[in-house]
């Protein structure tokens, strides 16, 4: 199956899944969180028309080239007086700009004289530097969709309109489980034949900073009444996300319990690293099992899992952006899976790293992007490959 399709079945299975309830959080606590319904705003924003700079206020009318009085001194957070016809006002920036003043000017275009009177030396403009009421949002105006991810810039709209709680979607529930025998937790020591699981804590830690509630149900034995077991042990959860045993080995055991007890709709993807990748349902209840080749465990949450999970809140733009680049190497083998290869960009080309086996973690630590190779292409150096920056996937 083509990557776009099963992003597609993945996508599809993620909207038609219930809706997940929505709690009122105070804003601080909404990182990462994909809110639930549009956010109105209630203000005009800026509230009142405000000065840009630190000078004099004025009406434009007033100014004929003779110096004006200054009939009063304004500050941010101050509410000022209607300005008395013929005079100037003192302003600094933020603050309020007077009834009557059509203009601010800027104190270094301002001469004071020794009477105190302000004479201006530039030309002025109806407006200038002055910020009006309503200028960024009005009240009524949506200001942010049902569906957008907050981080610290949604917020901070959000604080700009007064909100102190908003309304987002509750965690996905998320089980991670890790099968193979081979695997020992790190701080233990280290058996023949066994390896330390390190797609446990790749999983857990991506999967909270996309906002998800994680259960960790460690490491599950390459058995398959054991694998029916843990499945059917693990709950309430929305999503089971596992990692191994899902190729074809006699230890292979997921997809067969997804066989015989729910419903198997992908196997085998055109994808490199990551064939392997498995998903439906176990009893009702998603399952997407990502290969263990802790690169294929990689590449297929940032482009498979990490959409669906994201859709699953409610967001609609859920692919990472990406740009094209030129390729700083040579494919001159075509595949016929679609590859995804460790790489970063060097003198705007991209370069990748030395060993692109789905074996090698440390390829992925090096990288800055993965670089799409489509399958059944060929590259000469100096083509144009597109390049997905981790940055992109990673939060
Ligand atoms: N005859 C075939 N063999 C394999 C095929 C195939 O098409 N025909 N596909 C290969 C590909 S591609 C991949 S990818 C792997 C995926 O296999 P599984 O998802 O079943 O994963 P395992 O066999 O359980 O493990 C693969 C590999 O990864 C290591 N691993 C597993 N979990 C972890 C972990 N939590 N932390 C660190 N490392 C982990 C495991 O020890 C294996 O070395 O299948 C190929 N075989
Ligand atoms: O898909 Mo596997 O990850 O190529 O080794
Ligand atoms: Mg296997």
């Amino acid at each position: 199956m083509p990557v776009e399709e099963a992003l597609e079945r993945l996508l599809a299975m993620a909207g038609s899944a219930p809706i997940l309830e929505r709690e009122r959080l105070p804003l601080a606590a909404t990182q990462g969180r994909v809110l639930a319904e549009a956010l109105i705003s209630s203000l005009d924003l800026p509230p009142w028309p405000n000065s840009a700079m630190d000078g004099y206020a004025l009406r434009l009318e007033d100014w004929r080239g003779e110096p004006l009085p200054v009939s009063q001194r304004i500050f941010a957070g101050q509410a000022p007086e209607p300005l008395q016809p013929g005079t100037c006002a003192r302003i600094f920036t933020g603050a309020p700009v007077p009834a009557g003043a059509d203009c601010v000017e800027m104190q270094e275009n301002a001469q004071v004289q020794d009477d105190q009177r302000v004479l201006f030396s530039e030309p002025l403009q109806l407006g200038q530097n002055i910020r009006p009421q309503g200028q960024e949002t009005t009240v009524g105006e949506q200001v942010l969709a049902a569906g957008t991810r907050l981080g610290p810039i949604e917020q901070g709209l959000a604080a700009s309109l007064g909100c102190a709680e908003l309304e987002v979607v509750r965690r996905v529930r998320v089980a991670v489980l890790s099968t193979g025998d081979e695997l020992v937790e790190p701080g233990q020591p280290l058996g023949p034949g066994q390896i330390y699981n390190s797609n446990r804590v790749v999983l857990c830690s991506w999967l909270q900073r996309l906002g998800c509630e994680v259960l960790d149900a460690g490491i599950l034995p390459d058995d398959l009444a054991a694998t029916r077991q843990r499945l059917a042990e693990l709950g309430e959860v929305d999503l089971i996300l596992s990692t191994g045993g899902v190729s074809v080995g006699e230890a292979d055991f997921l997809g067969i319990a997804l066989r015989e007890e729910g419903e198997l709709a992908l196997w085998k993807l055109a994808i490199k690293p990551g064939k392997p990748l498995t998903f439906g349902h176990f009893r009702g209840v998603p399952v997407i099992g990502l290969p263990g080749n802790p690169a294929s465990t990689l590449v297929t949450f940032a482009l498979l899992a990490r959409p669906y999970l994201l859709r699953r809140q409610g967001v609609q733009q859920v692919q990472p952006l990406s740009f094209q680049v030129p390729a700083g190497f040579a494919w001159p083998q075509p595949g016929n899976r679609r590859e995804y290869l460790r790489g970063r960009l060097e003198n705007g080309q991209a370069i990748i790293y030395r060993n692109q086996s789905s074996g090698v973690l440390r390829s992925a630590a090096w990288a800055e992007g993965l670089v799409e190779v489509l399958e059944g292409r060929t590259l000469v150096q100096g083509d144009r490959v597109n390049f997905i920056p981790l940055s992109e996937v990673l939060d």
